[in-house]
């Protein structure tokens, strides 16, 4: 194998060679376009180069390669062969071996799964150390051998890795992905999973490495239909933006629950608690479909069309059986609607070509634009924000819809204090969840090829069917911690959260090694952990490194300014209310601050927005006022004091909750 200077050539080599793949590519786009025969083909090759010209392009100079592996005598057909693997792939000329293999290729997993004592036919696995994009080290594992299935290996660069300091948004993690985790990145695209995390095992960076796993292995499949990234707020899908495009792929939806619901209307106002957890429970979805379906009526005449000196006709009880039929087979309300319109036309036709007429195309138009008005009268056509505004601002359709599911003080949270017309409607955020429940019986959505959620946990039953409806037809990975769940309606185990997402099937996997929280603050938590009404595994802590003080004192200056001479950022977390006067403190001072998401080096987070975000010293301000800001305020001081990387700082001055003690 090669020596550091060799090593530091090929890498040199691999980037030229990535330069030229570069400056190929983006030539074939031009003569691509100007030789090829079929403009349907040159426009889809000039396609793919533009984007992988544009995709190199975008990547930087991340260094080429991670790793290496060496197999032995006895691997099969790769007996004795070395492989080099990055980001990537990276090719010299066609024809010849590839000089790095994409981390994703089947190949590659032998690297990530590997052990002391299982060497998957590996002799050697090498890391590489890198410092500012210049090849600084190497760490090579003799694995198989006798001694090191005695002693089983620690790396070194990938403890480095790991506890280094954090600065801004998330990286990837493909040089350093743990055994437990590659399983669940490489989980087949059929297959849905639900990973039950602790704090810091790298729940979001499973779920984003499997994005990039699945989009290269099933590309064809899933460019048609997408995949779906759902996080739970801006803040933090700022935090993991740039790691898909890191990893090469940049045409992956990225977004927050709430932005995918509220997308069709103006959020005007907010719901009291109790309107919104009556909002989001999943008895809403039968109610919401008993309003809309109340809506068919029994035909009360036929129907007769005028046609020159014809009448034709569809009597009374032919039209029930129609309106009976499509209510059976059609998958949506206005489906349906459109199925009685063709069968009382196709009606007519019978009719008219029994006496000899000619029913062209023109002909069969008029005679559905005659008959709509009748079928209106029994199955008419409505928009989402109509019935709503009437469910919720009729007090009788809202009893008749509800009965027997929402006691009269649930109906009376929901219902609007008079009516009001859908355009002048207040409308709140779970009524976009409300909304887009309609609008899906009215007319079916499209839907993505997978999606991966996060924070799923804090979903409620409403927001998961919205979900559902957007993977019926493909997969999920569900991530989530139920301990960290905050909202009213969290869940408490995983078996009804995956049920509201229609995967009750999904393959349940725990991850339990942190990577984040250092042992001591770990051990902080999980006492917490044994307070809250969730079962689930404690946590173990991947690193030794860490400190934990906790401080009686409300100095917020004093406790920054004894964090800044560390390196790496720092977050202050309160509770909402108290962010204000933080930030004052702080300014006053002379410290800059910025919000979750901001450019700088002291980041002031209220409580509501921790949540997914990590700081390398968290300073965690008076915990009995988070606990007591919220109904789950257990569960809010666990997701704050599980954000720290490297240092908790807890300050107080009134008494710690006693749960912490
Ligand atoms: N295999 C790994 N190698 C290097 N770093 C890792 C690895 N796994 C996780 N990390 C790092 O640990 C930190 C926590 O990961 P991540 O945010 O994905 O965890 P999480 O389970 O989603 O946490 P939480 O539920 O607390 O939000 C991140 O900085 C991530 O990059």
């Amino acid at each position: 194998m090669r020596g550091l200077t060799e090593e530091q050539e090929y890498a040199e080599e691999c980037r030229e060679a990535l330069r030229r793949m570069v400056s190929g590519a983006r030539e074939n786009v031009v003569v691509g376009s100007e030789t090829w025969g079929d403009r349907y083909t040159a426009e889809r090759l000039g396609h793919y180069l533009k984007t992988l010209a544009r995709d190199i392009a975008e990547e930087g100079d991340n260094p080429p390669y991670f790793g290496l592996i060496q197999y032995d005598g006895n691997a099969g057909e790769h007996r004795g062969q070395s492989y080099y693997l990055g980001r990537r792939h990276i090719s010299d000329a066609i024809g010849r071996p590839p000089m790095v293999i994409d981390w994703r290729a089947p190949v590659s997993t032998t690297f990530y799964q590997a052990t002391a004592n299982d060497s998957r036919g590996l002799a050697t696995r090498r890391r590489f150390g890198w410092a500012a994009n210049t090849l600084t080290s190497f760490e090579d594992e003799q694995l198989g051998s006798a001694q090191a299935e005695a002693t089983g290996f620690g790396s070194e660069l990938v403890r480095r890795e790991i506890e280094r300091a954090r600065v801004g948004p998330m990286r990837d993690i493909v040089a350093t992905i743990q055994p437990e985790q590659d399983e669940v990145v490489r989980t087949e695209l059929e297959v849905s999973v639900c990973v039950q995390g602790a704090p810091g095992t790298g729940k979001t960076a499973v779920g984003l490495h499997r994005a990039a796993y699945l989009l290269y292995a099933h590309r064809g499949r899933l460019q048609r239909n997408g995949v779906l990234v759902l996080g739970p707020n801006r803040a933090f899908l700022h935090y993991i933006s740039a790691v898909l495009p890191t990893l090469g792929e940049v045409d992956v939806d990225q977004t927050t629950v709430e932005e995918m619901l509220a997308g069709r209307i103006a959020v005007r106002a907010t719901d009291s608690v109790a309107a919104a957890v009556v909002k989001h429970d999943g008895r809403m979805a039968e109610i919401i479909r008993r309003a809309l379906y109340e809506r068919i009526s029994e035909p009360l005449e036929p129907i007769v069309v005028a046609d020159s000196s014809y009448k034709w006709r569809v009597q009374q009880y032919e039209l029930a059986e129609m309106v009976t039929e499509a209510r059976a087979h059609a998958t949506a309300y206005l489906m349906g609607r459109e199925r009685v319109i063709a069968r009382v036309v196709a009606s007519l036709q019978r009719q008219a070509e029994a006496r000899g007429q000619n029913c062209n195309g023109v002909w069969l138009r008029k005679m559905a634009r005659a008959v709509t008005p009748a079928v209106d009268a029994v199955w008419p056509a409505v928009k989402a924000e109509e019935v709503l505004a009437e469910i919720l601002g009729e007090h009788s359709r809202l009893s008749r819809a509800a009965d027997g599911l929402l006691s009269p003080g649930e109906q009376d949270a929901i219902a609007w204090p008079q009516p009001r017309k859908a355009k002048t409607a207040l409308w709140t955020l779970a009524d976009a969840v409300l909304l887009d429940e309609l609008s899906a019986l009215l007319e079916r959505g499209e839907t993505y090829g997978h999606v991966i959620v996060d924070e799923a946990q804090d979903l409620s039953p409403m927001e998961c069917r919205a979900i559902a409806r957007r993977c019926e037809h493909g997969s999920v990975t569900v991530l989530g911690d139920l301990a960290q769940g905050t909202t009213p309606w969290a869940a408490r185990t995983w078996a009804d959260q995956l049920g509201h997402l229609g995967k009750p099937e999904a393959e349940l996997v725990a991850l339990t090694t942190g990577y984040r929280v250092p042992a001591s603050v770990v051990e902080l938590a999980n006492r917490l952990l044994t307070a809250l009404p969730v079962e689930v595994p404690q946590t173990t802590s991947f690193r030794t490194d860490g400190q934990l003080t906790i401080t009686e004192s409300d100095d917020i200056v004093d406790a920054v300014q004894r964090a800044l001479p560390h390196e790496g950022s720092i977050g202050v977390i309160a509770a909402d209310q108290r962010i204000a006067v933080l930030n004052n403190a702080l300014q006053s001072a002379g410290i800059d601050t910025v919000a979750p998401g901001g450019d700088g080096r002291v980041t002031v987070v209220p409580a509501s927005l921790a949540k997914g975000l990590e700081y390398d010293h968290v300073i965690a301000v008076e915990p009995a006022e988070i606990v007591e800001a919220e109904p789950r305020g257990l569960n809010r001081l666990y997701v704050i004091l599980t954000r720290a990387v490297s240092r908790l700082d807890v300050l107080h001055t009134r008494p710690l909750p006693r749960e912490l003690s």
